[in-house]
């Protein structure tokens, strides 16, 4: 799929939720695309995958978690046009999930409270979906 003459691409990305409320944030590393910023974690859909096959695989893959399909609710998404390509990204919301975070890739995590989330720069395309999840907890 192409709009113009850029590929739209197809990330799932999730907003896991503690106990407390506060929403898991990690930070892309040196090296890759937009590093330094903060986002929800995720990646692109592989084919073959649904997008919630996506997040159950990136969440263990990123941060040492389990979690399940049913446990992923869509909350919004993303539509967002960068230089090269078109994003489009579903947001689930998950609260339900074994393990404990941390970054296996070498990344930073936070846990971050929803009126918090301004004080962390994120890609230009996760800033709208900022209201969605402080309406929401
Ligand atoms: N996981 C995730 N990706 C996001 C968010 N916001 C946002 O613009 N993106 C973009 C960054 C990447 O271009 C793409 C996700 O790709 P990826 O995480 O699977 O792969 P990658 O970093 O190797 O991507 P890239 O360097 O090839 O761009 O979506 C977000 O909140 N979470």
């Amino acid at each position: 799929m192409s709009v113009g003459d850029r590929k739209i691409i197809l990330v799932a990305a999730c907003a896991l939720i503690d106990t407390d409320g506060r929403i898991l944030l990690a930070q892309r590393p040196e090296g890759k695309s937009l590093a330094g910023l903060w986002e929800f974690p995720g990646g692109k859909v592989e084919p073959g995958e649904t997008p919630e096959e996506t997040l159950v695989r990136e969440l263990q893959e990123e941060l040492g978690i389990q979690t399940k399909i049913p446990c992923l609710a869509p909350l919004t998404f993303a539509s967002h046009t960068y230089e090269t390509f078109h994003l489009l990204m579903p947001l689930y919301v998950c609260r339900r999930y074994e393990g404990i975070a941390h970054g296996r890739e070498g990344q930073a995590i936070k846990w971050v409270r929803p009126q918090g989330l301004r004080d962390y720069p994120m890609p230009p395309a996760d800033e709208p979906l900022i209201p969605f999840l402080q309406d929401l907890l």
